[in-house]
């Protein structure tokens, strides 16, 4: 059994997690349950900002809200001093009415719309990470109005096939991402973003995908970005006070995962950072890194209850819980794997194997195949690990399930920090129907 962060077990059997009970957190919040281990996140936050002092490298840690974003996570990353990724409007949102740095935004996505960016322009924001030629046009077009200089980024496509599943897969050439290397795509974006008046081109940017366990591909990567900002360097000039190598840091699941540590991530791709810098007699960049996954991944832990039994005699048990592919698309979407336990019986022997079903009207709606766990029934309650990205970000209403609350637990106090949602909620939005009230025949 691994235990992630602030998470234990205390003397009543129970799991515990940044000092509350998380049956207690269960009685009083109800299931199903995204609980946040916030010292976890800060440990994280910390990490990656340490490594890059104590290597007097300049740089700026932004947090890829994609992976969890709410007002007070928000407000958690402000706290901790990061930067913020955000690739919506809103996300943009959210992270002004967490009263967010605005100058420490950075927007992203590889198909904004023009109110998009009329909003990132507005509130002068930090950085827009252009993907596309259109929005290169767009963009100076805006600024122009509003009388504003734009910093920004040129994301591009190293040509990178990193090891991971294929949809979270976005460095590699045939992408729908940025702008394309080989063609001379960027070469081209790059002087467009060099003449544009109300643009102020400070570097570029990749990320190769997520869940990346090697250090392999991002050093290629960032030999491909250091190769073509000598070439634009020699050929037009150009010289880049940014590079920006994404996100994608590998978190732990289950054993089968063997992540590094942020400071040997960080380490290692600046090492090799350093010497293209030299090799190539050019200037030493600020870096900017973009984790999501790795900040939140495992920090977050979900408690569900456990719900009706199926078992089907030398075939298999089936144990379903009060959520699944609502709360947690993962598994079904990338054949994601999972680690949980009883939360309220840890530590019992594990004599039964059960597979975790979830509630929706799909077959495919299964969190964990065939995981070792003690014979539990309705009572007993569900601990899955590492839901914390990607969890509650890509929540849903299929069946109309309500999405479930979010709370924070730091030094034995909770605090809730997204409200469950209501079935009041559900309808909200909902018009009623205009029934014709004369029928003609
Ligand atoms: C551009 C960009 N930056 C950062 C991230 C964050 O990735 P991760 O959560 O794997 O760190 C993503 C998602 O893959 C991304 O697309
Ligand atoms: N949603 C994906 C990661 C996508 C990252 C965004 N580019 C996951 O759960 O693994």
């Amino acid at each position: 059994m691994y235990f992630h962060g602030t998470s234990k077990v205390n003397t009543k059997g129970h799991l515990e997690i940044g000092g509350v009970d998380t049956i207690e957190l269960a009685n009083d919040y109800g299931t199903p349950l995204y609980v946040y281990d916030v010292a976890l996140i800060r440990q994280r936050a910390r990490d990656f900002q340490t490594t890059f002092k104590n290597l007097g490298v300049k740089a700026q840690v932004a947090y890829a809200s994609k992976a969890f974003s709410s007002v007070a996570m928000f407000q958690l990353i402000k706290e901790e001093g990061l930067s913020l990724d955000v690739v919506s409007g809103g996300e943009l949102y959210t992270a002004l009415v967490a009263d967010f740095p605005v100058d420490r935004i950075h927007f992203h996505g590889n198909n904004k719309s023009v109110e998009e960016l009329e909003m990132a322009v507005e509130k002068q924001i930090g950085c827009v990470v252009v993907d596309n030629f259109l929005e290169l046009t767009l963009l100076q077009d805006i600024c122009e109005k509003h009388g504003y200089t734009m910093p920004i980024l040129l994301r591009v496509t190293p040509g990178i096939n990193a090891h991971t599943h294929d949809y979270i897969l976005t460095g590699q050439e045939d992408s729908k991402f940025g702008f394309d290397l080989q063609s001379g795509q960027a070469h081209e974006a790059m002087k467009i973003a060099s003449n544009a008046t109300h643009l102020d081109l400070l570097g570029i940017h990749c990320h190769i995908g997520s869940q990346i366990f090697e250090t392999t591909g991002f050093k290629l990567a960032a030999g491909k970005l250091f190769d073509t900002l000598k070439l634009w360097n020699d050929k037009e000039g150009f010289e880049a006070r940014v590079v920006n190598l994404g996100g994608g840091f590998g978190i732990r699941y289950t054993e089968e995962d063997n992540p590094l540590p942020a400071s040997v991530y960080v380490e290692e791709i600046i090492t090799d950072v350093q010497s293209f810098v030299k090799d190539h007699g050019l200037k030493m960049p600020e870096i900017w890194i973009e984790p999501g996954r790795s900040l939140v991944g495992d920090a977050g832990t979900t408690i569900y209850s456990v719900g009706s039994k199926k078992e089907i005699p030398n075939i298999r048990h089936y144990l379903a819980i009060d959520g699944g592919m609502t709360d947690n698309i993962r598994p079904a979407l990338y054949q994601a794997k999972y680690e949980a336990v009883l939360a309220n019986r840890v530590e019992d022997e594990a004599d039964d194997k059960v597979s975790i079903a979830g509630k929706c009207c799909e077959s495919g709606d299964m969190l964990i195949w065939d995981l070792p766990l003690p014979k539990a029934n309705h009572e007993d309650y569900l601990a899955v690990f590492c839901t914390g990205a990607y969890g509650y970000a890509m929540a849903n209403n299929y069946n109309r399930i309500t999405k479930p609350a979010v709370v924070f637990v730091e030094d034995g106090e909770a605090q809730l920090v997204i409200r469950r949602e209501t079935f009041e909620d559900l309808v909200r939005l909902d018009l009623p129907f205009q029934a014709k009230t004369k029928l003609t025949k």
